[in-house]
């Protein structure tokens, strides 16, 4: 395949014509504007973009628009982006337009990818065997505390059990907790919790900052021992995540938040699906990446999250298979649901779910792994609450 085809559901504006609308589409995107032009030459034909099938769908109608790959520039994910999920949203032509999904030709996915993927974190964990899910936690409250303070939660965190913890997505480096001295100040706590429960444990310092800066700062965290970096991709920009993959002195994981996705993804009728956004993160090289949960607190399609989460696991090009990140309103008593949902190739991430647990941190983190262990042997929450009391007791709080 020698072109880029773009999926997209639209209503066109009262008055246009589904095929009007369809075809302003692939002109926007490649060689036209909403008038002929005298300057057009023959040879630019050739990048014209064609409708290539429209189908009514719902309140609307589904199309595939075919982009010729000279149009791309290998390697650049912001021109793909202008291109597949640029102008057309703005069109008056159409009352709303959603990007879908995207399929890429070979020449235009050479990139490296997720340098450690699924397979590099389980082995950085050690799960490649048990393939249990990983559980995550966020520092909660998600800003205020102060190093020292942050570092006791991840402790606290780490010797109950968790396998991962992070920043959350608005913490970097304030005032009130700066970012080294809250790296150097974690990472010796999660070395007490380390040398004590024999376990690896990871923390994703979030450095998200100005694409001049990010990796310089990624670097520094890395330096003052953060074993895995964390970034706002929406934010900081999908080049952000390919900086930070490609850049030999970040030899850590790349955890993926999505914070404000939900501006382009929630609504389904007009923005952009997760599913091309969780295909440009693995592109670009993020190891983990949030999809969602099918029962927390962010509004979700649990058809939309299998599908999505295939595709940074399945066979693509090559690529290192993407860690998905479930998380958002979880607590001990939903684990069974989304594992049941979702299988276990995933990280289960809960922030309140684990620092909200009526003994504590270290008990929630304690119940969270409990719930993943009963559904691993096959076994009720309910029935495994009865031997497990911090289990019971997260359950008593929340519920299932
Ligand atoms: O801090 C949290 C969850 O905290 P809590 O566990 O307390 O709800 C994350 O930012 C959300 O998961 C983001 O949503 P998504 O993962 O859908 O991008
Ligand atoms: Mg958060």
């Amino acid at each position: 395949m020698t072109e880029v085809t773009a999926i997209y559901y639209f209503e066109p504006e009262t008055g246009t014509t589904p095929e009007f609308a369809a075809q302003a589409i692939a002109d926007e995107e490649t060689t036209g504007t909403w008038t002929d032009l005298s300057t057009r030459t023959d040879y630019v034909e050739r990048l014209d973009g064609k409708v290539l099938s429209l189908k009514p769908s719902g309140d609307g109608y589904i199309t595939e628009i075919l982009y010729p790959a000279e149009i791309f520039e290998p390697g650049n994910i912001s021109q793909y982006l202008s291109v597949i999920a640029g102008n057309l949203f703005g069109l008056g032509r159409l009352k709303c337009v959603r990007l879908l999904d995207v399929d890429f030709p070979k020449e235009l996915t050479r990139f490296n990818g997720p340098n450690f993927g699924i397979k590099g974190v389980r082995k950085l964990i050690g799960t490649e065997k048990s393939k249990r899910p990983h559980v995550g936690t966020i520092i909660k409250p998600k800003v205020g505390l102060n190093p020292k303070d942050t570092a006791e939660v991840a402790y606290l965190a780490a010797i109950g059990g968790v396998d991962f913890i992070k920043d959350d997505e608005t913490l970097t480096d304030q005032k009130f907790c700066p970012l080294f001295e809250r790296v150097e100040t974690v990472m010796s706590r999660l070395d007490d919790a380390m040398s004590e429960t024999g376990r690896s444990i990871l923390y994703a310092a979030n450095v998200s900052e100005r694409a001049d800066k990010i990796v310089e700062r990624a670097r520094k965290a890395v330096d003052c021992g953060a074993n895995a970096v964390m970034v706002d991709v929406i934010t900081c920009g999908f080049c952000a995540v390919e900086a930070l993959a490609q850049d030999p002195g970040i030899n850590v994981p790349i955890h993926v938040h999505r914070t404000m996705h939900a501006a382009m993804t929630r609504n389904t009728k007009h923005g952009i699906a997760m599913r091309p956004i969780a295909r440009l993160v693995r592109l670009a090289g993020g190891d983990q990446l949030h999809t969602g949960t099918v029962s927390g607190k962010m509004g979700h399609d649990p058809k939309d999250i299998i599908v999505d989460n295939k595709t940074l696991t399945d066979e693509y090009f090559g690529l290192n298979p993407v860690f998905p990140v479930a998380s958002g309103g979880l607590y001990p008593g939903k684990v069974h649901a989304e594992l049941s949902a979702l299988g276990t190739e995933i990280i289960l991430q809960a922030g309140g779910g684990i620092h909200g647990h009526p003994d504590g941190t270290k008990y929630g983190a304690m119940a969270m792994r409990q719930a993943v262990d009963a559904f691993m042997e096959g076994a009720s929450p309910e029935e495994y609450a009865k031997t497990h009391r911090e289990l019971r007791l997260a359950i008593e709080k929340w519920g299932i």
